[in-house]
């Protein structure tokens, strides 16, 4: 299984995907990965996001995982679904003990110190700044960055295409998460993978 290292460096940007209808998957996935982004984020605040993940899973070249998961449960569907990593808002120790069991690469939200000492203490290095803006925008990554040298961040909420490279141009930022990549509704699929090329030219 691929390590969450390998998945924040496929490219710049991890979108962040809410997808109402599984019949709109597979040409969402299709654009994002010609338009050079291959790690999808799948969020479970859909009734349709299991079949989503199934069909973006059969996507050459994509690696689908889910977000917005909350507890074990949740990840062993989102597992059994084909999510090659899981996401979540938040970090507890039961979802960090279910994605180690199910030996699933796993990006925890953290906000703030408290957030990642817990994190270290899980053996998750790799973690997610939510929500980026709110929590502070960049000086408060910056800082928290100061004492977490080994800590490596996804910043992700309130992040667009014009915000994303003051982000990404901080050492500790592997990649940034967002929503803006694919617009809410039917999916029109050329200014997807317009949206995609754009994202991942980023922080070249
Ligand atoms: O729930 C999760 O697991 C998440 O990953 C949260 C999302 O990353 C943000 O909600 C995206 O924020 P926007 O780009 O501002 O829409």
């Amino acid at each position: 299984m691929t390590d969450i290292a390998k998945i924040m460096t496929l490219a710049p940007v991890i979108p962040v995907l809410v997808i109402e209808d599984a019949a709109h998957a597979r040409p969402i996935a299709e654009a994002l990965v010609a338009g050079g982004l291959r790690a999808l984020e799948v969020t479970l605040r859909t009734p349709a996001a299991l079949d989503v993940i199934r069909e973006m899973a059969k996507v050459d070249g994509a690696v689908v995982g889910a977000g917005t998961v909350l507890n074990g449960d949740q990840l062993d569907a989102a597992v059994d679904a084909g999510a090659r990593f899981i996401v979540s808002p938040g970090l507890t120790k039961p979802l960090a003990r279910a994605a180690e069991k199910a030996r699933v690469p796993y990006l925890p939200g953290t906000a703030n110190a408290g957030d990642i000492m817990r994190a270290l203490d899980l053996g998750l290095t790799h973690v997610k700044f939510f929500p980026a803006e709110a929590a502070g925008g960049i000086a408060a990554l910056k800082a928290l960055a100061a004492p977490f040298g080994q800590v490596r961040f996804c910043p992700t909420g309130g992040i667009s295409a014009a915000t994303a490279p003051n982000w990404l141009a901080h050492p500790s930022v592997l990649c940034v998460g967002g929503s803006w990549v694919v617009p809410a509704g039917a999916p029109d699929v050329a200014r997807i993978q317009a949206l995609a090329e754009e994202a991942a030219r980023l922080g070249a």
